[in-house]
């Protein structure tokens, strides 16, 4: 059986090694399971993008906010606090009930403990929805070096096309959890908004900063020589927040501010990872900073996270706020319209921050 040899032999071609993970569907989850005692070259990374190359600095941590008073002036100054200083923080007593979260992790081993001819009907070239995608690797035609991780990728267009497309496996988990974790995602927007000026949400910018959904169930396998590569590399999300469910792993590195290093963002049980994306350090000029963070690879554990991804909509038109720049500050980026801005993010490799650099003024 031509896979075996592709599995096992960390030489091989990069066309048997696309057949096998990804054109036969069966994942670097496929790879990991085979027993292969060497990282196939295809996934080395450069020097400096290694796993073993990250330096850590032990002593920071992003902040955790306690979400029960979320009303309260002092947690609204700590969300922006945060927002403007780490791009990234934890949130706890944030609502979404613990079964949900427990569910959707759940569901997505269901879905990828399915056998790779069942996986196969999601990929791009197979599957009944361009909303749906099962996929390996970031954006593997781009890519010098592929990364260590698998993806089901489902953008919410509507329940009735959910239910339709999404595979029956992750489904209604996956459903449940975009739903009830709505309010608190209105919530840290009403928060972060008032610290721009914006006074209330009403349906042009709701639709502007959360007209758009899409959640990930990532999958990142053992990996052998974890250290010569990673599980995703340095990005940042092109959201305008996301709402990150971590498993109790580690792996998820925060770049720290005004350094080299990298901050560890340690699992809690119960807590969401938040972060800022590109379009919200758009709409707020600069205010609100999108950070580069990145994933490792595993030697010894299977790791599982769901992001939710809350958007602009496709055909928005995304600047600088105008009461953000009511005070004659000047605009440091450009209207772009959001479709653009994301293609051009899933077109290339993983490259830091260079997206939000293209829309620089
Ligand atoms: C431009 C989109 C994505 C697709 O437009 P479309 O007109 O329906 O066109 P296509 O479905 O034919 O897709 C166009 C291209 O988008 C890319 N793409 C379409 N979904 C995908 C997909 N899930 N994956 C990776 N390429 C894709 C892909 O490059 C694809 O090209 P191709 O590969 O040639 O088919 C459109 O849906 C859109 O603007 N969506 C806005 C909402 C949205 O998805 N925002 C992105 C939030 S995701 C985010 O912040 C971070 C994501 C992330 C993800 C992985 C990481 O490792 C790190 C970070
Ligand atoms: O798995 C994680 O912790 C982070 C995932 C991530 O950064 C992403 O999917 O954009
Ligand atoms: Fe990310």
């Amino acid at each position: 059986m031509a896979p075996v040899t592709v599995a096992t032999t960390p030489n091989t071609t990069r066309s048997d090694l696309t057949e096998f993970v990804m054109l036969k569907g069966n994942g670097v989850k496929g790879l990991s399971e085979m027993g292969l005692k060497s990282l196939p070259v295809q996934y080395i990374q450069p020097l400096e993008e290694r796993t073993c190359m990250i330096q850590v600095v032990p002593q920071e941590s992003i902040p955790i906010i306690d979400m029960s008073n979320w009303d309260d002036p002092k947690v609204g100054d700590a969300i922006c606090e945060a927002a403007q200083k780490w791009g990234f923080f934890q949130i706890i007593n944030h609502g979404v009930p613990l079964q949900v979260l427990e569910n959707v992790k759940d569901a997505t081993y269901r879905f990828y403990e399915l056998p790779a001819e069942q996986k196969l009907k999601y990929t791009k070239e197979n599957s009944p929805s361009k909303d749906v995608r099962y996929g390996s690797s970031f954006s593997p035609e781009a890519e010098k070096a592929l990364e260590w991780k698998d993806y089901l990728s489902l953008f919410f267009v509507s329940e009735a096309e959910a239910v339709a497309t999404w595979p029956p496996a992750c489904r209604d988990e996956a459903l449940e959890y975009m739903k009830r974790s709505e309010t608190v995602i209105k919530q840290l927007l009403t928060v972060l908004m008032k610290g721009l000026n914006v006074e209330e949400i009403d349906e042009t910018n709701e639709s502007l900063l959360m007209g758009s959904k899409r959640i990930n169930l990532n999958y990142y396998p053992v990996c052998p020589s974890h250290d010569l590569t990673v599980a995703i590399g340095r990005h940042s999300d092109v959201s305008t927040l996301t709402i990150l469910l971590q498993d109790q792993t580690g792996g998820l590195y925060v770049r720290a501010v005004d350094s080299q290093g990298w901050i560890h963002v340690p699992p809690i049980s119960g807590a969401l990872v938040i972060n800022i994306g590109d379009a919200l350090q758009i709409m707020s000029n600069g205010r609100y900073k999108s950070i580069e963070h990145r994933v490792t690879a595993n030697g010894s554990k299977v790791r599982v996270s769901v992001p939710i991804f809350v958007n602009p909509r496709p055909i928005d038109v995304i600047g600088p706020l105008p009461q953000v720049l009511a005070g004659g500050e000047k605009a440091m980026y450009k209207n772009v319209l959001y479709s653009d801005y994301v293609r051009y993010f899933f077109k290339k490799a993983h490259d830091g921050k260079a997206t939000i650099e293209h829309a620089k003024i």
